[in-house]
C-alpha cells in the first residue's frame, strides 16, 4: 500500500537524506549546485558557510545573491517565455516571425493560416485543427464570446476575480478585503521571529524581510503594460469559464460567507496563528509553545496512520484513492463547514473508524471518476455510438472516429495512432460501439500509463518543498488545500505559504484550508514579494521542523512575460535557502481550457521546471481528453486529477480508470 504520506520522519530532520533535486532542465533556470551557488556568491562578495549554503546574514546579502544570478535580459515575448536565452543575430528574424505567430495565436488560436512559422504553441502536427464546435476554452473563444449580463453576473466570483487579477491586481483588490482579515494575514516582524528557538545549524540564517527580496522593477506586476490581447483573453476567459462552470457558487465562497471570527475555536486559531498572525504581539514564551499547539502529536499521528493502514488493507479496491485515511474520511463524511474546521485529524480518523468504508453506500472510485468525467465521456461515447452501431469498420468510419477523437481534445497525433491500431485489428469487420470503446480505452491507457505516478510526499528531505504554479484560476489554491487536508490527516506537519500575493481572496482561501487541515500558515500583505514569502516559508518550516511546505503562487497567463519572470525569481529565491528545492513543482491545469493546456505545460516547464501535473475541473468540461494529448506530448508525471471542489474530489491519477471513464465504458466492463 502506498500512503501519500507515511510515518512522520522526524528522525530524518537531523540528518537529511539528500534527494536528487528537481531543478528545471530548461533554459532560463539553470540547475544550481551548491558549488555553483558558491561561485555566484563569491563573485558578489557574499560570505559562504562551510556547508556551501550562503550565509544570508543581511538583507543586502540576500538581494545580492538574487541579483547575481538573474537570467540574462529577455528579448521579446518568446525570449521571455523560454527563459531569455541569448540568441544569435541570425535568429532574430526567426524570433520576430515566431513572436508574430504567438500574437496571432492568442488572437485566434485556431486560425492556422495566420501562423507562418513553427511557433511554440502548435501541436505535433503543426497546427491546432479548427474542429471545435462547442464553446471552447477561454483563449479559443477570445473573439467570439459576447458576455451576456448573466455571464457578467458573479456566478463564479473567484474565477471572475482571478481574471481581473491578471490585469490589475493589488490595490483594487485590497479595497475589497475586510480590514480585520487583512491585518490577520500580516507576517510577523522578523525581529520577533528571532525569538523563536532555532537549531544550531539554522542559526546562520537570519529572517529576511520582504524588502530584502524585493521584486526587481521588471518583475513587478505592471498593469499599465497589459496589452489589448491580454484584456480580451482575460475578460473572455472569465466569461467562458462562467459558461462552463456549475451555476452554483463554489463552496469556498459559501464557507467564506460563514466566517465570523467567533466561530473559530481559540485553540485552532492559535495553531494556525503560530506561523502568521499576531506574532508581533506574542511573547517569546508563547512562541516557544506554538509548535506543540499547531502540530499533531506523534502519538496521534501514528494512531491515525495505523488506522489508515488497517482500514485500507481490508477494503482497498485497485484504484481506490481511499487508500489513505484522509480519503476514507473525506469520502464518507460531508464537506466540513467552517465551524467544523477545528476538527483534528486524529478525531477525524476516529470517526472514520466508527464508519468503516465497507458499511457506506459510497460509490467506488471508478463510478466517481465516471461521474466526474461525464461531460467528456458522453461527448466521446455518444459520438462512438452514433458512428459504430452495427457498422463495418471501413475508411469512412475510421475517418469519423479520428475526427471525433480530435474534437474530443485527444490531439491529432493520438487520434491518428489510435485509429491506425484499431484499423490493424479490426478493419473490414463488424464492430460494435462497445468494442470500439474498449479498444479505445486500451490505446488511451497505453498513452497515459507511463505518466501515472503517485506523489509520495513522505519521501525525501524534510521539509520537502512543493511549489504550485499555473494560470489564473486553474485551481492551485484549492488543490493545495485538498492535498493538505489529506496529508494532515495522515500525520504530516505542513506549512502552507500563501504566495499568491496578488489576489487577497486567495490568501483568505488558503487560510481557511490551513485551518481545516490544522496546518501552519504564512502570508504577507497584498502585493508583497512572493519570492520573499517563499524564502521565509522555508526558513520558518526548517525552524519549526515541518515535514512539508506547500507554496501557492499567483496565477499567471503563460504569455505574460513579466509574471513568468517573477515565477522564475520565486524558484531562485527558494534555492538560495535550500539548493535542492523546490523538490516538486506542480503545474495545476484547468481542464476546461482544452488545447491551451498544452502551451501552458510548455511555458511553465521552461520557466519553473515543472515536475508533475494536476488536472482540475474535469467535472466541468467535455475537454478532459486533453490530458491524453498532454501525456502524449510531454514526459511529465500526472499526479492527481480534480473532479470537484471538495477535499475528497482530488484523486491520484490512474491511467486505466481515467481511460475507461473517458470513453464511457460501463461499470460492468471494468468489473465494478
Ligand atoms: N468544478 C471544479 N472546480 C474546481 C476544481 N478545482 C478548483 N475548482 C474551483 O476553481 C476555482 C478557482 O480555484 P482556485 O483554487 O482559487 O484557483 P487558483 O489557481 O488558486 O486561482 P488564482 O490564485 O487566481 O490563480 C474555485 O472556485 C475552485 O473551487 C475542480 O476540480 N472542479
Amino acid at each position: 500500500m502506498i500512503l501519500w504520506f507515511g510515518k512522520k520522519k522526524k528522525a530524518d530532520k537531523s540528518g537529511e537524506t539528500p534527494i536528487e533535486p528537481n531543478p528545471p532542465q530548461e533554459a532560463g533556470i539553470e540547475p544550481e549546485t551548491p558549488a555553483a551557488a558558491s561561485e555566484d556568491s563569491t563573485s558578489t562578495s557574499v560570505p559562504i558557510a562551510t556547508d556551501s549554503t550562503p550565509v544570508l546574514d543581511s538583507p543586502e546579502a540576500v538581494k545580492a545573491l538574487l541579483d547575481a544570478d538573474k537570467p540574462p535580459e529577455k528579448k521579446g515575448l518568446f525570449g521571455g517565455l523560454f527563459g531569455g536565452k541569448k540568441k544569435s543575430e541570425e535568429d532574430a528574424a526567426i524570433d520576430a516571425e515566431i513572436q508574430a505567430d504567438v500574437e496571432n495565436y492568442f488572437k485566434d488560436p485556431y486560425d492556422k493560416d495566420a501562423i507562418t512559422s513553427d511557433a511554440p504553441f502548435r501541436d505535433d502536427d503543426g497546427f491546432v485543427p479548427n474542429i471545435e464546435k462547442e464553446p471552447a476554452s477561454p483563449l479559443e473563444n477570445a473573439e467570439q464570446i459576447e458576455p451576456t449580463s448573466e455571464d457578467t453576473a458573479p456566478q463564479t466570483p473567484p474565477l471572475s476575480e482571478t481574471r481581473d487579477d491578471a490585469q490589475s491586481p493589488v490595490k483594487d483588490e485590497s479595497e475589497n478585503i475586510p480590514e480585520p482579515s487583512k491585518t490577520e494575514q500580516i507576517v510577523p516582524e522578523t525581529d520577533n521571529l528571532k525569538d523563536t528557538p532555532v537549531s544550531a545549524s539554522e542559526e546562520v540564517i537570519e529572517p529576511v524581510s520582504e524588502t530584502d527580496l524585493e521584486a526587481s522593477p521588471e518583475s513587478a506586476p505592471d498593469t499599465s503594460n497589459t496589452s489589448a490581447i491580454d484584456e480580451d483573453i482575460n475578460s473572455d476567459a472569465s466569461d467562458a469559464h462562467d459558461e462552463e462552470e456549475d451555476e452554483t457558487p463554489p463552496p469556498f465562497n459559501q464557507f467564506m460567507e460563514k466566517t465570523p471570527e467567533a466561530e473559530v475555536k481559540p485553540d485552532t486559531q492559535d495553531a494556525a496563528d503560530g506561523t502568521e498572525e499576531n506574532l508581533s504581539n506574542t511573547s517569546t514564551e508563547e512562541l516557544e509553545n506554538e509548535p506543540e499547539v499547531s502540530a499533531i502529536s506523534d502519538t496521534e499521528a501514528d494512531a491515525a496512520i495505523t488506522l489508515a493502514e488497517d482500514t485500507f488493507e481490508e477494503d482497498a479496491p485497485a484504484y481506490d484513492i481511499t487508500e489513505n485515511a484522509a480519503d476514507q474520511q473525506a469520502a464518507n463524511t460531508p464537506e466540513p463547514s467552517l465551524e467544523q474546521a477545528d476538527t483534528t485529524p486524529s478525531t477525524e480518523t476516529e470517526q472514520d473508524d466508527n464508519n468503516p468504508i465497507a458499511e457506506t453506500k459510497k460509490p467506488g472510485f471508478f463510478s466517481r471518476m465516471s461521474q466526474g468525467l461525464k461531460r467528456s465521456s458522453s461527448k466521446l461515447a455518444d459520438g462512438i455510438t452514433s458512428v459504430f452501431t452495427k457498422k463495418k469498420l471501413d475508411d469512412d468510419t475510421l475517418e469519423d472516429l479520428e475526427d471525433l477523437l480530435i474534437s474530443s481534445d485527444l490531439g491529432a497525433s493520438v487520434a491518428m495512432r489510435v485509429c491506425e491500431n484499431i484499423r490493424k485489428d479490426r478493419f473490414d469487420k463488424e464492430v460494435t460501439d462497445e468494442e470500439i470503446k474498449s479498444a479505445l480505452a486500451t490505446e488511451i491507457t497505453r498513452v497515459l500509463k507511463p505518466r501515472e505516478e503517485i506523489l509520495d510526499l513522505s519521501e525525501g528531505p524534510s521539509p520537502r518543498v512543493v511549489l504550485f504554479v499555473g494560470v489564473n484560476g486553474s485551481g492551485k489554491t484549492t488543490t493545495i488545500g485538498k492535498i493538505a487536508s489529506k496529508l494532515s490527516a495522515q500525520g504530516a506537519d505542513i506549512l502552507l505559504a500563501a504566495g499568491d500575493t496578488f489576489r487577497a481572496a486567495a490568501v483568505e482561501q488558503l487560510k481557511v484550508w490551513a485551518d481545516r487541515a490544522n496546518a501552519g500558515f504564512l502570508s504577507r500583505p497584498d502585493g508583497a514579494d512572493s519570492a520573499g514569502l517563499a524564502f521565509d516559508a522555508i526558513q520558518q518550516a526548517k525552524r519549526e521542523n515541518r515535514d512539508l511546505v506547500l507554496i501557492d503562487t499567483a496565477g499567471r497567463l503563460q504569455n505574460r512575460t513579466e509574471l513568468m519572470d517573477e515565477l522564475a525569481k520565486v524558484v531562485r529565491a527558494i534555492r538560495k535557502i535550500e539548493p535542492t528545492a523546490p523538490h516538486d513543482v506542480i503545474l495545476v491545469l484547468d481542464a476546461t481550457v482544452g488545447q491551451n493546456a498544452l502551451s501552458q505545460v510548455e511555458a511553465f516547464k521552461h520557466t519553473a521546471g515543472v515536475t508533475g501535473l494536476v488536472m482540475t475541473k474535469l467535472d466541468g468540461t467535455a475537454k478532459g481528453g486533453v490530458l491524453v494529448a498532454i501525456a502524449d506530448k510531454h514526459e511529465i508525471p500526472i499526479h492527481f486529477v480534480g473532479i470537484g471542489e471538495k477535499a475528497e474530489d482530488l484523486y491520484p491519477f490512474s491511467a486505466q480508470a481515467f481511460a475507461n471513464a473517458l470513453v464511457g465504458l460501463s461499470d460492468d466492463v471494468t468489473g465494478e
